[in-house]
């Protein structure tokens, strides 16, 4: 582990970047020299001005996103030298959840969730919508940590935003990651609904010992659900810490100033 990296850091190190900067094809620095070395079973929120870099931080660790230089390591794999197979076998060990739940709505719950399975499968199981029975299983008990077993055969499109979030978690739940990346999950949802899902994540966090980094617009969701904080300002770590060490004084810094407008 290089030296300059914070040893903030707790149990085995599963994530690692080394002096990161991602600069877009059109010139955009998003990410400056990013020094971050995560924990397997943190719970981490990100939060920051819209355009800070959030989304562009967490693309990066399943390599949704390239880096442009430095070094980033997942469970001391160089993520940029990944290619072809080893770098879909890779994605699939990292969960990843969005605003949107990203669901197939017009179809059911349990075949949403069964769709972490298909890359694993030979094409004549998925065409024919035959899955093995630990499969069914995998995804039947997914669903039941999330709350929602009871909606199995319901259709997605019959059930709200906060049931549809709990959907897209059981159906990552089902890849069996050891890590989760969630880009606003709670974006789009009720205040109530959202503490839902942030204890979802709690629950799976704490059960399953699964690293979860959630960029998050809530500021209070954020202190509430997540062991650490990490604050991103055009593009650079502003600050690094446990959620009781976020004072006014490290939001507003992290806001610019612009902290009613964030809680
Ligand atoms: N594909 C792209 N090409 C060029 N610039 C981009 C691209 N994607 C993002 N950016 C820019 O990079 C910066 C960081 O974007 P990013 O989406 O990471 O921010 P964010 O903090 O997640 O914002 P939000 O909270 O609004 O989602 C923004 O200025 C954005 O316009």
């Amino acid at each position: 582990m290089g030296a300059n990296v914070k040893e903030k850091a707790k149990g085995v190190k599963v994530i690692l970047f080394e002096q990161v900067n991602k600069i877009y094809d059109n010139g955009f620095h998003a990410l400056k020299d990013i020094n971050l070395s995560i924990g397997q079973g943190e719970f981490i929120a990100i939060i920051g001005l819209s355009g800070a870099g959030k989304s562009t931080l967490i693309r990066t660790i399943n390599r949704m996103h390239n880096i442009t230089d430095g070094r980033l390591f997942v469970n001391d794999v160089d993520v940029n030298s990944l290619k072809g197979k080893k770098l879909r076998s890779f994605r699939r060990g990292i969960g990843m959840i969005f605003q949107s739940f990203n669901l197939v709505t017009r179809t059911t719950v349990l075949k949403n969730v069964l769709t972490a399975k298909v890359p694993d499968l030979p094409v004549w199981r998925t065409v024919l919508g035959i899955f093995p029975k630990k499969d069914y299983i995998d995804a039947l008990e997914a669903l039941e940590k999330v709350g929602i077993l009871d909606k199995a055969y319901s259709r997605v499109d019959q059930l709200s935003g906060g049931q549809q979030q709990r959907v897209a978690l059981a159906r990552t739940l089902a890849q069996n990651p050891r890590i989760i990346l969630a880009d606003e999950p709670v974006a789009s949802l009720d205040p109530v609904t959202a503490k839902q899902v942030m204890q979802d994540f709690k629950k799976i966090n704490k059960e399953m010992n699964i690293t979860v980094l959630i960029n998050i617009h809530h500021v209070e969701l954020a202190l509430q659900y997540a062991d650490r904080v990490i604050g991103i300002k055009n593009g650079s770590i502003v600050f690094d810490g446990s959620s009781s060490e976020v004072s006014t004084e490290v939001l507003n810094d992290i806001y610019g100033g612009r902290l009613e407008e964030a809680v």
